[in-house]
């Protein structure tokens, strides 16, 4: 069993007992309080790298990454220092997420939330727009394509943005991008944990020009970043090198100026010929 089936499991066995907990039109009650959610694919278009930026406290193949783990705080750090976008992690066993979390970080700031987790019913799509998401993930290797669909499209109905994720270009052949905004590749293998930074430029390549290309986990470095954007990667969603620097908002800033710096420098350099 790979860890995506493992957490998949667990995410099932949670979800029985929240729904007998909180009926969905409690949810949909909560909803109504909620204001517009804002579209995530024009922040991700932004003509630089964009950087969706997670908050992530722990992982499977990490354990705890950060211990002092202020929502409020650490979502106002993000948008002060340029994100354009974060990531919620809201799984608990794995991840030591909550929807609080999300909550928290909605009450914080204005900028599009991403709900980081294991969707695999609508129930967690209405449970998303009502703690205050904006978008959320449907990860491909746990659904198969009808479902993927389907949930996008309540999704959408929902005023919610999709980030379709896949691992592999057999994944992404089972989809139809014509329904898709917004694609991510998980640059981590989940049978070794291993990342490989590159996976995502292989996979997108072909993807139609009009898809936002995301790329996703293990990225640390500007030379990486600017690898990704040479090669028409719209955005990158980091979480751990954020997450394990004493201040991430600084640590997301420095990297950002770095890799705009290093993207501007053969520009310059024509200009002055
Ligand atoms: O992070 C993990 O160990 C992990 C294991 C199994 C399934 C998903 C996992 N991570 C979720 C994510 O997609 C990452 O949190 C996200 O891409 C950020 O990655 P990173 O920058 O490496 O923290």
């Amino acid at each position: 069993m790979t860890i995506l089936e493992q957490i998949a499991r667990t995410v099932r066995e949670r979800l029985e007992e929240r729904k007998r907990r909180v009926p969905v039109s409690l949810l949909e009650e909560r909803s109504h309080y909620q204001s517009p959610t804002l579209p995530l694919a024009p922040a991700l278009r932004t003509g630089e790298l964009a950087i969706i930026a997670e908050l992530k406290k722990a992982s499977p193949s990490k354990g705890i990454i950060r211990r002092e783990f202020n929502v409020p705080e650490l979502a106002r750090q993000y948008k002060w220092h340029g994100a354009q976008a974060i990531s919620v992690l809201t799984e608990p066993d794995y991840f030591q997420g909550s929807l609080e979390h999300l909550e928290a970080a909605r009450r914080t700031v204005d900028l599009p939330l991403l709900r980081k987790d294991f969707i695999l019913d609508p129930y967690q799509i209405v449970e998303a727009r009502a703690y205050g998401a904006d978008a959320v993930l449907l990860i491909a290797a746990l659904l198969d394509p009808v479902q993927l669909h389907e949930l996008h499209a309540m999704a959408t109905e929902l005023g919610l943005s999709c980030l379709v994720e896949v691992h592999s270009e057999s994944e992404l052949d089972r989809l139809d991008l014509d329904k898709i905004e917004i694609l991510g590749v998980n640059n981590r293998d989940l049978h070794t944990f291993e990342v490989d930074v590159n996976r995502a430029v292989q996979v997108l390549r072909h993807v139609p020009e009009r898809i936002v290309r995301v790329a996703e986990s293990g990225l640390r470095t500007a030379d990486e970043l600017v690898h990704l954007r040479r090669h028409g990667i719209d955005a990158v969603l980091i979480g751990e090198a954020f997450m394990r620097a004493p201040h991430p908002g600084e640590a997301l800033e420095r990297l950002r100026r770095e890799v705009q710096r290093r993207l501007a420098a053969p520009d310059m350099l024509r200009m002055a010929v």
